[in-house]
């Protein structure tokens, strides 16, 4: 699919900019008769949050019939449910939260990943084979859960990811062995050793990303114009794990004009 490179003045005007865009290809997709549902998959990090932040604030927020949409998340931290340092704690805080309370969502909408069950203890003692057997129960859990909602040919209607100044996306990070996956029946995968912390994390594929109809790499300021210019540039380019994404309507790379200055030239 051609990708397409938008530059928004700000960070603040992007994070507005694709909460609105949201908005609207949700009720765009919605508008089909034959559609019941759309599926949503988000991310954490800066932009990340403040997209769903946006979207909060956004005055369009409520001419989406959200009783009809789904959230997942792209990855997770295999942290402990209450950690601050899970992406799904940032998003119900800046979005979710408010749409259960207000009776426009139903909790069941809602897919987290699973969490560390274990105690900070055990998981310290633990060995890395019992790691990574936890690990691997807990991605095929969640790739269960999207093949009981969704069926065999589960995909995701928009996928929004927030990049990371590496050029990784989700937790698929640069010359990790996740990024060459290419499995098409493994939708979720475990690692351990993250380059960012914390270290265990779960990760959509890439094979599954790309089954997505709208993907949007988003990434404002200076601190990710290398980023920008090095993944939109690249295809297929394990350095570069942002440049593996595909989509099947709509491929964007969406910054300000910090982040894609060098992107542009
Ligand atoms: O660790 C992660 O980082 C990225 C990007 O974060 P940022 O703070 O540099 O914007 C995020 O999108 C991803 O979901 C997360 O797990």
């Amino acid at each position: 699919m051609q990708r397409e490179l938008i530059t928004y003045p700000d960070q603040r005007l992007m994070a507005e900019a694709v909460a609105a865009r949201t908005l609207l290809t949700i009720n765009d997709v919605l508008c089909d008769p034959d559609r019941r549902r759309v599926d949503l998959a988000v991310t954490g990090g800066t932009d990340g949050t403040a997209i769903l932040s946006a979207m909060a604030d956004s005055p369009l927020l409520d001419s989406v019939d959200w009783h009809r949409v789904h959230v997942w998340w792209s990855d997770e931290r295999f942290v402990p449910a209450d950690s601050d340092e899970r992406n799904d704690r940032g998003a119900m805080a800046a979005l979710l939260n408010r749409l259960i309370a207000s009776g426009a969502m139903d909790a069941a909408q809602i897919h987290p990943m699973p969490a560390d069950t274990r105690s900070s203890r055990e998981a310290a003692n633990a060995s890395g084979q019992e790691t990574a057997q936890v690990l691997m129960d807990a991605a095929s859990h969640y790739q269960m859960e999207l093949l009981h909602e969704l069926g065999q040919d589960a995909a995701m209607d928009i996928m929004l990811f927030g990049l990371g100044p590496d050029g990784h996306v989700a937790s698929l990070f640069p010359d990790r062995r996740e990024v060459l996956i290419d499995d098409p029946e493994l939708l979720v995968v475990g690692l351990d050793g993250s380059p960012k912390p914390p270290a265990r994390r779960l990760t959509m594929t890439i094979p599954f990303i790309r089954r997505t109809s709208y993907v949007w790499v988003c990434g404002s300021r200076q601190a990710k114009a290398q980023a920008m210019d090095a993944t939109f540039h690249a295809s297929c380019d394990p350095h570069a794990p942002a440049s593996w994404l595909d989509a099947t309507r709509q491929l964007l790379w969406i910054g300000d004009r910090a982040s894609t200055v060098q992107a542009r030239h």
